[in-house]
């Protein structure tokens, strides 16, 4: 009989600096169970269909909190068109790159060079985050910027740097907005999957966080010799509602198991993974899982991903939600805001 041996982890969460307890063994590829692939066709048929599909998204948040999505509308040409910029745009000097830097960005945008941010990673990043002005449902952008003590200045800045790519922006908004539709349908599902009627979280959406990164993690020519770096991101949670990523064929993304070992979630074409957030965890009175996982991109070549990731309205303060508490399981956490929740932990990593 083998025994397991743990070691401890610190981590970043949302609060703080947190220690967990790990497996040693090498990553094993998840059950079926543990990281489900679940078809999201029926998010736009009747209301049983989608009760139906939020039984299997509440069995998966309850469990790993990840999953793999399929049929969930992107079209996969805009999803390589995408890539294809985020190449496009590292390949550049990086005197181009750090035109739009992070530091200097007023609404936390930009380029993060290779080994800018707190947790422990070797990658570069371009991000973007939600801007009233592209999104579809928004009514009035001008007085949302003016609400928000904005000016179009402070995101055009990401823009104005890239505008010597052709079509980065279009490209890149087009698949921000994509998945934002997405995250709102999604929402509602997780809404009845907490037990609550659908329309339980639209009001906080309306503005949501909606943060999208391009990653490039750089290749490790001699990965022998580099075994002892740390090759791709660090062990972490998310800290926003739910997560939606795009990795590439490269595979190193593992997630710690219900039972403290890693897991390869490797990469199955045509599906994104989503998976729980620290603000949703927090709401679900800890039902749904909010879960570590890190990245390792041990090869000689580039690995690249696009994770796009929700919150909702900065300022609206949440409480956890009414279904999730009874006498058994008093609420375990205070209201707070999701801008609130995040402070200090987002930093474009
Ligand atoms: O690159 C990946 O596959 C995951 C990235 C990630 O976990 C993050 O950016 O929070
Ligand atoms: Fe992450």
């Amino acid at each position: 009989m083998t025994t397991q041996t743990y070691t401890q982890i610190e981590l970043l969460s949302a609060n703080g600096t947190v220690s967990r307890r790990v497996s040693t063994a090498p990553p094993r590829l998840p059950t079926d169970d543990e990281i489900p692939v679940i078809d999201l066709a029926p998010i736009d048929g009747t209301l049983d269909k989608r009760k139906a599909l939020a039984s299997r998204v509440k069995a998966a948040s309850e469990y790993t909190g990840f999953f793999y999505i399929r049929n969930h509308g992107i079209p996969e040409e805009l999803i390589q068109n995408s890539l294809s910029q985020a190449k496009t745009f590292f390949n550049q000097p990086l005197s181009q790159k750090i035109k739009i830097d992070f530091s200097a960005s007023k609404v936390s945008a930009g380029y993060h060079g290779v080994g800018s941010t707190q947790v422990n990673h070797l990658k570069e990043t371009f991000s973007m985050r939600y801007d009233p002005r592209i999104d579809p449902t928004c009514t009035d952008p001008k007085s949302a910027l003016e609400q928000e003590g904005k000016s179009r200045d402070d995101g055009d800045y990401i823009w104005k740097g890239t505008s010597h790519l052709p079509k980065f922006q279009e490209v890149t908004v087009s698949f921000w907005q994509s998945r934002l539709a997405l995250a709102r349908k999604l929402v509602r599902i997780f809404a009845l999957a907490l037990g609550e009627r659908e329309d339980y979280f639209d009001g906080v959406t309306s503005h949501p966080g909606a943060d999208a990164l391009y990653i490039h993690y750089p290749g490790v020519p001699d990965v022998a010799a580099g075994s002892n770096i740390d090759v791709g991101i660090g062990s972490h949670t998310d800290i926003q509602c739910f997560t939606l990523l795009w990795q590439d064929d490269s595979g190193g993304l593992q997630v710690l198991s219900a039972q403290d070992e890693w897991l390869d979630a490797r990469p199955i074409g045509g599906t994104l993974i989503v998976n729980i957030g620290d603000f949703l965890q927090r709401l679900s009175n800890n039902k749904f899982k909010s879960t570590v996982h890190r990245v390792y991109n041990r090869q000689p070549d580039s690995r690249y991903s696009m994770p796009f990731f929700f919150g909702f309205n900065p300022e609206a303060v949440c409480k956890v939600v009414p279904s999730c508490v009874d006498d058994e399981h008093p609420p375990l956490y205070e209201p707070i805001s999701c801008g609130e929740g995040a402070i200090g932990t987002f930093s474009g990593s």
